[in-house]
């Protein structure tokens, strides 16, 4: 039986950046958390060494062969799924209080659906989910009365500096980005960048996909749409800085012109563990700000021309319906290319465009519509580029 006085914690991509910073979060407060199921992809040592030092009811992999091996390794209490009937099981489980949603892409969309109609609260770190279908997932929160937490770090400061406030007298919401791995470079230097090279960002230690976003600065466009759908705010009241420092990590501009925003150490864990104990704030061992220590914080107007992703994710999220939908599949498709050695980084935000310019928006869609432009991008771009690598 679960605790009645520990919070049930399910997780979605246990084994990522995210997923093991909750982990972290969960294991330094057992007295307020308990890991009632995860998900993993594919790193089956990892999941096993969850299972043994948090003993979940509930295991969720990705193939069906990984999950007969671990249904015979662990006779006993704990059940194993599989698949994306799996990722839905660990949503909507029984013991579950807070699902985090760590779960990298768009495969992330029905189980959070599928959460919310299972009246669980949502920490959502999962970006490309409000991206792809923010209008659906908000609506049905409100209309299951089901609140989703932000756990990225923007977003997270953008709620906690809204607290209290009334959503109307926003003036604008300024989103912070470091400028990514490649922040110092111009365009000509970027045609022959590696991937090394791209997932070495100056200020977050995260997963490789989410490190290549911030270097196209895709990242602050996702960013931007996560923003539209969290806060129901209008694109033209989002703002971009570039911010070397990711300390601010953003803020709120009211009628009045006060300014209210967020500061930290960059340290997912805070805001991690900040959606865990909504509205409560707990110790941790996490590292203090030292702004003397810092002595300066830089800020920079962003340029829309050497960051075109950032312009392109604005458009989608603009003309709306399934245009976001296009926007994230070929991101998704672009950037897995350019982590296997198959397109330069370039040519990631020439394959995002290429998706756009193809694609008719259609408006308003529905989960089904969503589900097929997103299958549809992919398949389609598959048949672009080359199969050889370029790097050795
Ligand atoms: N990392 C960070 O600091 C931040 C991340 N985010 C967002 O959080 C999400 C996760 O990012 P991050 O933790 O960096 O990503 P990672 O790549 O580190 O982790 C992704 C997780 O998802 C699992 N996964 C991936 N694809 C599938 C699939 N098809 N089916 C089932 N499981 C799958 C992986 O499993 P496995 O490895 O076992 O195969 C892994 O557990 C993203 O949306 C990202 O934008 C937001 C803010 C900050
Ligand atoms: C930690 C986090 O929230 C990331 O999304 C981070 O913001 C990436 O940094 P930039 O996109 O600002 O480079
Ligand atoms: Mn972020």
């Amino acid at each position: 039986m679960k605790s009645l006085s520990r919070k049930g914690i399910s997780i979605l991509g246990a084994t990522g950046s995210i997923g093991k910073q909750t982990l972290d979060v969960i294991r330094n407060h057992r007295d307020e958390f308990e890991l009632v199921a995860f998900s993993v992809g594919e790193n089956i040592p990892l999941a096993r060494k969850i299972i043994e030092e948090f003993q979940p009811k509930l295991v969720s992999v990705k193939n069906r062969e990984d999950w007969s091996r671990l249904k015979s390794e662990y006779v006993g209490n704990i059940h194993f799924v599989y698949g994306m009937d799996g990722l839905i099981q660990v949503a909507i489980h029984n013991d579950t209080d807070v699902l985090v949603n760590a779960i990298l892409g768009s495969v992330g969309l029905l189980p959070t659906l599928k959460a919310i109609e299972g009246r669980k609260r949502i920490a959502i770190a999962n970006k490309e989910t409000l991206v792809t279908a923010g209008h659906l997932v908000m609506k049905k929160a409100r209309d299951f009365g089901v609140e989703i937490i932000p756990v990225d770090s923007e977003h997270s400061a953008i709620f906690q500096s809204l607290k209290g406030e009334n959503q109307k007298e926003i003036k604008k919401i300024i989103l912070t980005a470091s400028g990514g791995s490649f922040r110092d470079l111009n365009r000509e230097q970027l045609k022959s960048v590696t991937v090394e090279d791209a997932l070495k960002h100056p200020n977050w230690l995260m997963g490789a996909k989410i490190t290549i976003d911030s270097a196209t600065m895709m990242n602050k466009g996702l960013e931007v749409i996560e923003a539209h759908w969290l806060f129901d705010v209008p694109y033209d009241q989002i703002d971009v800085l570039l911010h070397r420092e990711s300390t601010i990590h953003s803020m709120v501009e009211f009628q009045d012109k006060s300014v209210i925003a967020q500061l930290g150490t960059p340290d997912m864990r805070i805001p991690i563990q900040y959606a865990l104990t909504y509205p409560k704030r707990i110790p941790n061992e996490s590292e203090s700000l030292d702004l003397a220590k810092l002595g300066t914080l830089h800020f920079q107007p962003m340029d829309m021309k050497r960051f075109p992703c950032l312009q392109f994710a604005y458009d989608a999220g603009r003309i709306g319906g399934t245009m976001p939908v296009v926007l994230n599949a070929a991101n998704e498709v672009a950037v897995n290319a350019f982590l296997e050695g198959t397109i330069r980084f370039l040519e990631i935000e020439n394959w995002i465009e290429r998706a756009m310019n193809q694609h008719h928006s259609i408006p308003n869609p529905d989960l089904e519509t969503i589900l097929k432009v997103d299958e549809e991008t992919r398949n389609e771009m598959k048949k672009w580029g080359s199969k050889e690598k370029w790097r050795t």
